[in-house]
């Protein structure tokens, strides 16, 4: 299992280990061609699945995907990812994340705590250096696209992300409601203040499919996300609908695309998918 506070391994040896880490993401991000990160104002709206979700279907295109959950108190992308295992450096002492399929791997906090109930109690700098080892010193090879799921707010992790990965583009989930959408206009603010650039707007349990018939019934409202893009002149992605199939695909680490692949949401995912692959 690695340590994280000494897997800086051969950096660490250096004179000055954080210049060392800063050269080591800088490397590791010059072999990965987009780099994404799925934010909200508000916890709970679905960062997570979108992001699990969105690396899924760019990895079934066959595209190269790196997944990194830098939400350190809360991460969930292993389990939504099925995985179980822990993480372990190889011969060079770099992490060598965990393989999802040939297309997709990722690496979360979670991975790297023996009892998963722990909680992290770190303070700014540790998560700086935390996510910056999570990008530099992962042997994550040549990546078409880094999806990086950031916890609720605009915190230290968003801010670590926008100041380590000068080219990062943020992709920021709402839900429909006005509570939600005031809490999306301070995480465009904060894009704006850190120059990251807004990929655009997913609205997420977006009406509710019937997973019976799947016919839509309005549930928190529909349109939030779609006019506070436009009020804003920022493109929107998609809206994907409520569908409790998604909560029992992530407990149980299953892919919501395979398992349900001609429903409104994996056709939603499939989408904003393309989007990303366009832009
Ligand atoms: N479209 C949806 N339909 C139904 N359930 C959903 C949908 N999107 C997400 N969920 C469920 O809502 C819960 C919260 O989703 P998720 O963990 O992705 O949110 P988050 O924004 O990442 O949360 P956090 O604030 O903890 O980071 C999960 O149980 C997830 O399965």
């Amino acid at each position: 299992m690695v340590d994280i506070h000494d897997s800086v391994g051969a950096a660490k040896q250096q004179a000055n280990p954080q210049l060392a880490l800063e050269e080591a993401v800088k490397a590791a991000l010059a072999r990965i061609k987009h780099k994404f990160v799925v934010m909200s104002g508000k916890g709970g709206v679905g960062k997570t699945s979108t992001s699990v979700n969105l690396a899924m279907a760019l990895a079934g295109q066959g595209a190269k995907v790196g997944l990194v959950d830098v939400d350190l108190h809360g991460p969930d992308v292993p389990r939504m990812l099925g995985f179980s295992g822990v993480l372990d450096v190889d011969a060079e002492k770099r992490i060598i994340p965990l393989r999802y399929n040939d297309n997709l791997s990722a690496v979360s906090v979670e991975s790297l705590i023996a009892g998963k109930d722990s909680a992290i109690i770190w303070r700014g700098p540790v998560k700086h250096s935390v996510i910056q080892q999570f990008i530099g010193l992962v042997n994550w090879g040549d990546l078409d696209y880094l999806v990086i799921d950031a916890p609720p707010g605009t915190g230290d992790e968003p801010l670590t992300v926008a100041q380590s990965i000068n080219d990062a583009r943020a992709i920021i989930v709402t839900t429909p409601q006005e509570v939600s959408l005031a809490d999306v206009r301070k995480s465009i603010n904060f894009c704006q203040k850190v120059n990251m650039a807004i990929f655009g707007i997913v609205e997420n349990m977006s009406g509710f499919t019937c997973p019976h018939c799947n016919e839509m019934v309005d549930l928190f409202g529909v349109g939030g996300g779609e006019r506070t893009a436009s009020a804003m002149g920022l493109p929107f992605l998609g809206r994907i609908p409520f569908d409790p199939r998604i909560v029992a695909c992530g407990d149980a680490g299953i892919s919501f695309q395979e398992k349900y692949p001609d429903t409104p949401v994996a056709k939603a995912y499939a989408a904003i998918a393309e989007k990303v692959m366009a832009g």
